[in-house]
């Protein structure tokens, strides 16, 4: 189902290892495209965020006819995944809809493209509330409101604890529809929904330590641990968005074949 032009839905009946990335290989894809095609890594995000931004207008179209009554909250990380968010959030903010930012972290610890496109969502003056009036926002959040998981991606290289446990939980009891961008935070793009470096046969286990999210759109190809037999449970419905390269291209790179 070609969604919007540069987003297809993941057949999972029809979904192999061979057409996975694991998170390595992912960050290679990113380093190939950057260091050896000279793509710049902001092209890349604002692609990324681009296509998220194209699903959510979309079904907002297919599904209630453009009502852009619903609130958007972005819940943004330290890293590229949250860069992702902030440029979301820009995006999504320029079409008119309702945004509120929610930054994990203070700037200063910002990825340096997360950092260049939270500095561009301040200088635009869009809605940035303080991360702990988070958990109220996602409880007092109505069914057709938007929380979009730009916390962890690919990035993701241990269990969740904390804070960031802490949001996630927020987030999956509140009656908001969840997207998760590229993978949902906890989620981990090598073995699926894991904890410690023992994958879950129980996931009521990962309650809390995993983002059930009814969509995710994760970039380039699907990820490795998307094979897991747990994995819909947290991935819901899955797209696959290209951010401007030739797959096979990015294939040949991380030696795939
Ligand atoms: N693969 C690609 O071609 C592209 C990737 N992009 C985005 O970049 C993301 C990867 O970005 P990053 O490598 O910065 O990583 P993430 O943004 O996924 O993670 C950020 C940082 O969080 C820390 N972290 C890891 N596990 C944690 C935990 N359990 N608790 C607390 N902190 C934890 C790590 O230091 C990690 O570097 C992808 O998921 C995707 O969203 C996009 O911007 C565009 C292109
Ligand atoms: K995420």
């Amino acid at each position: 189902m070609e969604i919007c032009p540069f987003v297809r839905l993941l057949d999972w009946r029809t979904l192999r290892a061979a057409d996975c990335l694991t998170a390595r290989q992912s960050r290679e894809v990113d380093r190939f495209a950057i260091e050896e095609l000279g793509i710049s890594s902001l092209v890349l995000m604002e692609n990324a965020a681009r296509s998220v931004c194209d699903w959510i207008s979309q079904y907002d179209q297919a599904s209630s006819g453009g009502e852009t009554s619903f609130v958007v909250r972005i819940v943004c990380g330290r890293g590229n995944n949250g860069g992702d968010g902030f440029a979301i959030a820009r995006l999504l903010w320029t079409m008119g809809y309702a945004v509120e930012i929610f930054a994990t972290h203070p700037e200063a610890e910002f990825s340096p493209d997360a950092r260049a496109n939270a500095a561009l969502a301040r200088k635009l003056g869009i809605p940035w509330r303080e991360l702990q009036e988070f958990g109220e926002a996602a409880a007092s959040a109505q069914a057709k409101d938007w929380i979009v998981d730009a916390i962890l991606g690919t990035g993701q290289s241990r269990p969740l604890s904390g804070v960031l446990a802490e949001l996630v939980q927020g987030m999956n009891a509140s009656a908001s529809r969840r997207l998760a961008v590229d993978l949902p935070t906890g989620f981990s793009a090598d073995a699926g929904p894991v904890s410690g470096n023992r994958l879950i046969d129980q996931p009521h286990e990962l309650a809390g330590l995993c983002v059930r999210a009814d969509v995710t759109i994760t970039f380039v190809t699907p990820k490795m641990g998307m094979l897991h037999p747990g994995a819909r449970e947290y991935l819901g419905e899955t797209f696959v968005a290209s951010i401007g390269l030739p797959e096979k291209l990015l294939r040949e790179a991380v030696s795939l074949q």
